[in-house]
């Protein structure tokens, strides 16, 4: 079976109510493909969670936008995997590299979490992704292999994984990956996991490009053979979202 092109909106911390009640509905009003071409979801902090459930249309789906490690208890601050699936979130996106950079979170904890949401019956949207200084100095696969083995270690069932590929120095600041650099990352992403998960999963696992994607560089990213979608950041707040989610159609004819 072929990989459903996946596009995920990570919100951030964006929005008011009145922003995400309008990103809503220009979501809602939106002719896209339809689920069975691609799998839409999109993330809003966790205040705005309950009501982008409320409101959203039922062919795309929610993820939060972290959990903690393990079972909720004495951690101020911190929202549990039990809590996210309590409310009926599916989705939840861990070790983005906001996170991992400012938040500190290695890839042992980043691994840790994964494995615990996952145990909770959440599904997760685990990122990766090379800072430019390790990409000049050539380590750019050793950075990602390492990510991902920290995964790996900790996981043996990746159905209800999406491994987003999302170099640091491309996320926020309009300097997209070339198709070709984004091709080049996710096929030796897909060979890693091949060896050293299974041939199954490496050919079912979705890995998808996260930095600077917008409605003019979807098409051609997304033409690129393992690219299986996107998650997308700025521009997931604008009307540009839905282009990018019509991109699924290049799969389709390829
Ligand atoms: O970090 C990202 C998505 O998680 C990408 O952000 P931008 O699309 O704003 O570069």
């Amino acid at each position: 079976m072929g990989r459903k092109f996946f596009v995920g909106g990570n919100w951030k911390c964006n929005g008011t109510t009145d922003e995400v009640k309008k990103i809503i509905s220009t979501l809602n009003a939106a002719e896209v493909p339809s689920q069975d071409v691609v799998e839409v979801v999109v993330s809003p902090p966790y205040v705005f969670l309950p009501l982008t459930q409320a409101s959203l249309r039922p062919d795309f789906h929610v993820a939060a936008q972290n959990c903690w490690v393990k079972k909720g208890g004495a951690y101020t601050g911190e929202v549990s995997a039990e809590m996210l699936v309590n409310l009926g979130v599916p989705w939840v996106i861990i070790g983005h590299s906001e996170r991992r950079q400012l938040l500190g979170e290695s890839n042992e904890f980043v691994g840790e979490k994964v494995a615990y949401a996952l145990s909770q019956g959440l599904k997760v949207i685990a990122c990766v992704g090379e800072t430019l200084e390790q990409r000049e100095s050539g380590s750019t696969m050793e950075v990602v292999a390492a990510q991902t083995k920290a995964i790996a270690d900790r996981v043996s069932d990746w159905t209800n994984i999406v491994i987003a590929y999302e170099p640091v120095w491309a996320i926020g600041t309009g300097k997209v990956a070339t198709p070709a650099q984004a091709q080049e990352v996710h096929h030796e992403l897909r060979k890693w996991l091949h060896a050293n998960t299974s041939p199954a999963v490496a050919e079912s696992t979705r890995i998808i490009y996260g930095g600077s994607v917008n409605g003019a560089n979807c098409k051609e990213l997304g033409g690129q053979p393992d690219v299986d979608g996107f998650l997308v950041g700025g521009a997931s707040l604008k009307p540009e979202f839905i282009d990018i989610i019509k991109a699924a159609e290049v799969k389709k004819s390829a």
